[in-house]
């Protein structure tokens, strides 16, 4: 270690390296144990610094430390002038012009001057002894810091992490990027350096001034996602994890993604874009909300489509596979299947939302898209868990007029927007395929009257398409349910007939029979 100036240091070097070479001699003992616990204890008296551990894993291991993520930042800026071998990573940082995060690679020390004091920071990694069960990488050696200080200086140790800890946090912030995240398969969950999240920095434009929907919603959406940002101290106060539900739901096209981005790029929050059917089962669903970080955004789009998550699904499965009517699996390829099917259940998910584990960190949104908000089990949706459903619907002329004036830089003043609002009135149209039509066919600003005409123009159209093609559709599907009822009724009437014609039948042969039995019972009774 590089401790600098120091006679003790050296005197107890030597007197390690003595013991060091005359306990081969002891044989081990009770001898060996006696002298080499008052040796441990002579070093410990002796030696004069102070060593503090970090470790990156805390928890059980389970979870990276934030404390951990801090250091290695506050060293990043003693580590670029002063070490030999540096790990460079991806870091979005304004003052270093380069991008990257430098820190300490393995077994490499800096020095820190604080008020007056010297500090020592070397970055260090374990060996571990494999265990059946464990939460971090077995092929990674777990790393940690560890802080070495004068004794002398120990009533500085406060007043330093403190230091390392605000730096750190500045540098973090100054440097911060917001990341978008998705789960790695679990295969993928071992080895030097591998996560369980993989990351890219998130850059979506979309914010709430260009995303179109009715004035009143959106602002009651911006005030609920205000309130939840700051509503630190009033979730402790009524005993409720920090953390809030969303619910999006509406036909495909209606800015459900869109709104998702709005909502990461207001609050200045991470995404991780959960994709379920990579997630085995509800253990490794845990482990991945475990390393989620605070001020998130955890997202799962169409919720409906995974499979296996809604209690009536199951049953309904399990219905099937009973039934006489199905053919019997052939063999093995059940087994084809289970492998393939995410083992997530419902009760998985439920307890992902708000079970214990969900209130880790805290300051985190969940949110859930679907299309068919009808398909979902009730209990995944209810109050508490999915605390606010929003519906984005298909446009109407609030929606048409932000997207006017996002795309074309137009307002209401516009000859042609009359002729939009009774379209709109009319049909249904997404407002993704609206803003395809408001797309500029060019970007010349000489030519923007032309311009707005034209998409204006080209979207009017598009509606009374749309428009014709809704009433064909509705024509033909009346169509199909009048013939279908008249099938109906040709079947009943048939069946009726058929009812009629056996009953008449069957009361012919009652009466024949009977007859017969009449007729029998005389002759019986002719017979006696
Ligand atoms: N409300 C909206 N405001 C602004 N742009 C929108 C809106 N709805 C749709 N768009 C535009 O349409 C495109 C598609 O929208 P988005 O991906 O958000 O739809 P979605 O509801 O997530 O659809 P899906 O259900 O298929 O995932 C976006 O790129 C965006 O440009
Ligand atoms: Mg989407």
């Amino acid at each position: 270690m590089g401790v600098e100036g120091v006679g003790w240091g050296s005197a107890l070097a030597s007197l390690m390296f003595i013991w060091a070479v005359a306990r081969q001699y002891f044989p081990y003992g009770p001898l060996y144990m006696y002298f080499h616990k008052y040796i441990d204890k002579v070093w410990r008296f002796f030696y004069p610094y102070i060593e503090i551990t970090f470790q990156e894993y805390t928890g059980e291991r389970m979870r990276r430390s934030e404390v951990y993520a801090t250091i290695r930042t506050y060293l990043s800026t003693n580590a670029a002038q002063q070490a030999k071998r540096l790990v460079a990573a991806d870091h979005a940082d304004k003052d270093h012009k380069h991008g990257l995060l430098l820190s300490l690679d393995d077994f490499e020390q800096v020095t820190d001057d604080f008020d007056g004091a010297k500090f020592w920071w070397t970055s260090q990694k374990k060996k571990t002894q494999r265990s059946i069960v464990s939460w971090y990488p077995s092929q990674e050696e777990p790393r940690y810091y560890r802080l070495t200080l004068h004794r002398r200086n120990r009533h500085l140790v406060d007043d330093y992490l403190r230091h390392v800890r605000d730096r750190g946090k500045e540098i973090e912030v100054s440097s911060r990027q917001r990341k978008l995240f998705t789960n790695n398969p679990s295969t993928n969950w071992y080895g030097y350096r591998r996560s369980v999240w993989s990351h890219m920095v998130f850059e979506h434009p979309a914010t709430f001034n260009t995303l179109a929907m009715e004035p009143g919603k959106k602002e009651e959406i911006l005030l609920d996602l205000d309130k939840f940002r700051t509503g630190k101290d009033f979730y402790r106060k009524i005993g409720k994890p920090w953390k809030r539900g969303y619910l999006l739901y509406g036909p495909p096209g209606t800015g459900k993604s869109t709104m998702i981005a709005a909502m990461a790029n207001h609050l200045d929050y991470d995404i991780y874009d959960l994709e379920l059917t990579a997630v085995k089962d509800n253990t490794e669903l845990r482990k991945l909300l475990i390393e989620t970080t605070p001020k998130s955004l955890i997202v799962i789009e169409d919720i409906d489509c995974s499979e296996d998550l809604s209690g009536k699904r199951k049953k309904k499965a399990a219905e099937e596979d009973e039934s006489d009517q199905n053919p019997p699996h052939p063999p093995g390829a059940r087994k084809e299947e289970d492998k393939k099917i995410s083992k997530v259940t419902l009760s998985g998910l439920l307890n992902f939302i708000d079970g214990l584990w969900s209130s880790c960190g805290g300051e985190r949104l969940i949110v859930f898209t679907t299309n068919h908000v009808e398909k979902l089990d009730p209990a995944l949706i209810r109050r508490g868990r999915m605390d606010k459903h929003i519906e984005l619907s298909y446009c109407c002329y609030e929606i048409f007029k932000v997207l006017a004036k996002n795309y074309l830089g137009v307002d209401s003043g516009h000859p042609l927007f009359e002729t939009v609002r009774v379209l709109l009135g009319e049909c249904k149209i997404t407002p993704a395929d609206v803003a395809e039509n408001l797309m500029p066919k060019s970007y010349n600003t000489e030519e923007a009257g032309e311009n707005i005409r034209q998409c204006l123009q080209g979207l009017i159209e598009a509606l009374k398409k749309t428009k014709e093609d809704e009433f064909i559709q509705a024509e033909e599907s009346s169509k199909k349910e009048g013939e279908e009822k008249a099938e109906g009724k040709e079947k009943t009437e048939g069946k009726e007939k058929m009812e009629g014609k056996e009953k008449t039948e069957g009361k012919e042969k009652t009466e024949g029979k009977e007859t017969v039995k009449e007729a029998s019972s005389k002759d019986i009774s002719n017979g006696f």
